[in-house]
């Protein structure tokens, strides 16, 4: 298992080791030792899957507020999706910048996005599934969202590389409200970082 900082505290890549033979190949996806050996403990609780239909499906910014605040562990099972996370922990040096990442069926790698972080992903297949451990459960109380395209994130969506102008979304991805109006209930706390002890 690979892990690599991308930059934003607490935020990671994961590739996963792959044992291959003549049959294909094998990969523990979730090690609970080995992650909290690696300083990454966490107490998953539920399991999502999602499927999007078409290339340029766009799923974000997406928080659960707290109490439900969500550490999230996310794949890519079939096709490859542009995968981004935006630090929204009021006080941390790294506040409203985002980090990217591609996870794909084929390269097996996995984002750990922390609480306290905006996460959303692009399709970049005809199909794409994703599958990813939370560590809290869902509650449609606590849910939120931030508009993709806010001018102040500039995330820079591949939507050409999607074959796409404009993402589809949700209605509710489409309302979503801007960063200026969105008071993160996130705090950044400056203790050593989960895997950075
Ligand atoms: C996220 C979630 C949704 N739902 C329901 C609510 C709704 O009726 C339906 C679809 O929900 P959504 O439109 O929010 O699904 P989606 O847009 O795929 O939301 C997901 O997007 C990615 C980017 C994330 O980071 C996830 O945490 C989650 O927010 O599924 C659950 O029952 N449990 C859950 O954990």
């Amino acid at each position: 298992m690979e892990i690599e900082d991308l930059g934003l505290p607490g935020l990671k890549l994961i590739r996963p080791r792959r044992f291959a033979d003549a049959r294909g190949w094998f990969s523990e996806t979730w090690n609970a030792r080995a992650m909290a050996a690696a300083g990454l403990a966490h107490d998953f609780v539920q399991d999502n899957h999602s499927f999007s239909a078409a290339a340029g499906t766009l799923r974000g910014l997406h928080y659960q507020a707290p109490p439900a605040a969500q550490t999230k562990l996310v794949r890519c099972v079939a096709g490859a999706i542009w995968d981004v996370a935006v630090d929204v922990r009021r006080g941390s040096p790294t506040f409203g910048r985002w980090a990217a990442a591609v996870l794909s069926a084929e390269n097996g790698a996995q984002l750990l996005a922390p609480r306290g972080f905006l996460h959303g992903f692009l399709t970049l297949t005809p199909k794409a599934e994703v599958i990813y451990k939370v560590d809290a459960h869902y509650d449609a109380a606590c849910d939120g969202a931030v508009a993709w395209d806010d001018p102040d994130l500039a995330i820079a969506w591949p939507l050409a590389e999607a074959g796409v102008t404009a993402p589809i979304l949700s209605d509710k991805d489409a309302a979503a409200p801007r960063m200026a109006q969105f008071a993160s209930p996130f705090v950044y706390d400056p203790s050593p970082q989960e895997g950075e002890a």
